[in-house]
């Protein structure tokens, strides 16, 4: 299948299917040269976070890029979200202000609820241990609420979800205006989430698949699946076309599953070789086998936050 450059959000946004991923970016210096060999490369849509706490270094790579004239503002989609001790209806819109600042922005593209379930204000971003104390009941609705009136306000171009599973979804839509443009959630060839990606696209949500290329930084931790980019099989796929395993692999979310991909990389040769995935066509064969990869494992499963009320990886999708 040809893999499109661009998917339409229902808005008729285009979102362009290969973004740069920026989590774990943190060294000085690290990720604003990504950002700058990113837009270098051709990217145009950035994936941020609030929780990954570089947006700063981020915002001067975008800031530099457009002073320099290489692109405009209108050109790049840029995507944030919103960490989990921010869900209660009055903590969204500072906290997106204080995300639009950082990225020296007047408007994000996409804001996100980066999960589906909270957190106190004052507990720990990422809580470790015996975490069932810091969990908030604060309802997702409430938190979707909010998110509607920073989008009326002009803040962000559009809203989604991330995280979120199709129970939530669906509730989610029964309850509210505006309906999420996106759900952004864990997909590579160990979870290929097709029933999720069927049931979001019936929706007209794009699904955009976080960890593409299965963390390979994490390679031989216990309890993470092993990478389909390090699969023998698909290096000899690689092979054939004459491309990496990477390079089959986000060809293959793109064309063959139908999603937007984020990788993220550091490295100038690695983010150049993951956005050439346009000039080839995987046959049928090569498909069926990395179908055959599926294996629901997750990397980001937060098993910790599993007796949470808003947990979404107890369902099925
Ligand atoms: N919504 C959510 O909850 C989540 C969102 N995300 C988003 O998704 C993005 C991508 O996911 P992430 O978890 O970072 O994992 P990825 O699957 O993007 O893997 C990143 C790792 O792969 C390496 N890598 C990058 N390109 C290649 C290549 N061509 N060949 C071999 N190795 C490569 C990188 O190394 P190096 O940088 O050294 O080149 C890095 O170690 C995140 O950065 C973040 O923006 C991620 C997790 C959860
Ligand atoms: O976006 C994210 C990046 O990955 C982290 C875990 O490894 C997640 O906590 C987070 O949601």
């Amino acid at each position: 299948m040809p893999v499109p450059k661009t998917v339409k959000l229902y808005t008729s946004v285009e979102l362009p299917t290969v973004g740069l991923g920026t989590y774990s970016s943190t060294s000085t210096g690290q990720v604003e040269d990504a950002v700058k060999a990113a837009i270098n490369s051709g990217y145009r849509h950035i994936d941020c976070a609030w929780f990954y706490g570089n947006e700063a270094e981020i915002g001067k790579a975008i800031k530099a890029k457009i002073s320099s004239g290489v692109v405009k503002r209108e050109d790049l989609f840029i995507t944030s979200k919103l960490w989990n001790n921010f869900h209660a209806k009055s903590a969204v819109l500072p906290k997106l202000k204080e995300t639009l600042q950082a990225l020296q922005l007047e408007y994000l593209d996409l804001y996100l609820i980066h999960w589906p379930f909270g957190l106190k204000e004052d507990a720990p971003n990422m809580p470790q241990g015996n975490i069932e104390k810091y969990f908030s009941d604060v309802d997702y609705l409430e938190t979707w609420g909010a998110m509607e009136e920073v989008q009326k306000m002009g803040l962000t171009k559009s809203i989604g979800v991330s995280n979120f599973n199709s129970e939530q979804i669906t509730r989610l839509i029964a309850n509210s205006k505006i309906k999420p443009v996106v759900n952004q959630v864990e997909c590579n060839p160990n979870l290929n989430q097709k029933k999720l990606i069927r049931f979001c696209k019936e929706r007209d949500i794009v699904i955009v698949g976080y960890t593409p290329l299965g963390r390979s930084d994490l390679v031989g931790t216990p309890g993470f699946p092993v990478p389909s980019i390090l699969d023998e099989k698909v290096a000899k796929i690689a092979r054939k076309y004459k491309k990496s395993p990477a390079q089959v692999v986000l060809n293959y979310l793109v064309a063959n599953l139908g999603i937007v991909v984020i990788p993220k990389s550091v490295t100038p040769s690695r983010i150049k070789e993951n956005i050439d995935i346009y000039d080839f066509e995987l046959e049928a064969e090569d498909v069926a086998y990395l179908d055959s990869m599926n294996r629901n494992l997750r990397v980001c499963g937060f098993t910790d936050f599993k007796n949470h009320k808003y947990y979404a990886f107890n369902a099925e999708f």
